[in-house]
């Protein structure tokens, strides 16, 4: 049987919510990068394919977006492939083929945190490390990918 023993200190990290037995060796880290739950904020470009069930089927490249959830699916799949081939950048393709007005800036978003943005985009830009690309990813507004820069 365990032996409890009455009394004895746990020490808290305030930080990052862990506790423990033993004496902390060293102080906690107050920067907010103690990776319990990850970044506050992160700085993504993606690259959105609307299709004919978007919230608003329309965009400054196309006026009346008629394509099918499948279509947009296999044109994301092959911007993806293109991207991670290296045949070509995320700001290229985004600037040319993103249904999203942030195509201007050649797809980014600039910093957001959580709250921000609906929320099957937040879930993937927030568990992407720097550099990486997503998955396809889809929300109301169409499917994306998604890169984090920052
Ligand atoms: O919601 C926007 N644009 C929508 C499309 C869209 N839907 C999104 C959903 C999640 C993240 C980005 C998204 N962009 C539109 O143009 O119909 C935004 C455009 C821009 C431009 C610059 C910075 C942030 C944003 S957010």
């Amino acid at each position: 049987m365990n032996k409890i023993i009455i009394g004895q200190h746990y020490y808290l990290n305030i930080y990052t919510k862990e506790s423990q037995w033993d004496r902390p060796d060293k102080p906690a880290d107050p920067s907010g990068n103690g990776k319990a739950d990850g970044p506050e904020e992160v700085q993504c470009s993606h690259l959105l394919v609307k299709h004919s069930g978007s919230r608003r089927p329309s965009s400054w490249r196309e006026e009346n977006i008629t394509r099918s959830k499948e279509e947009a699916l296999d044109l994301v799949k092959s911007y993806r492939e293109q991207i991670a081939s290296g045949k070509a950048t995320f700001a290229e393709l985004a600037s040319k083929y993103s249904d999203c007005s942030s195509a201007k800036r050649g797809g980014d978003l600039g910093p957001f945190s959580r709250g921000a943005m609906q929320k099957p985009f937040e879930q993937a830009a927030f568990a992407l490390k720097v550099g990486e690309l997503s998955s396809p990813v889809h929300t109301d507004s169409g499917i994306h990918i998604i890169q984090r820069t920052a």
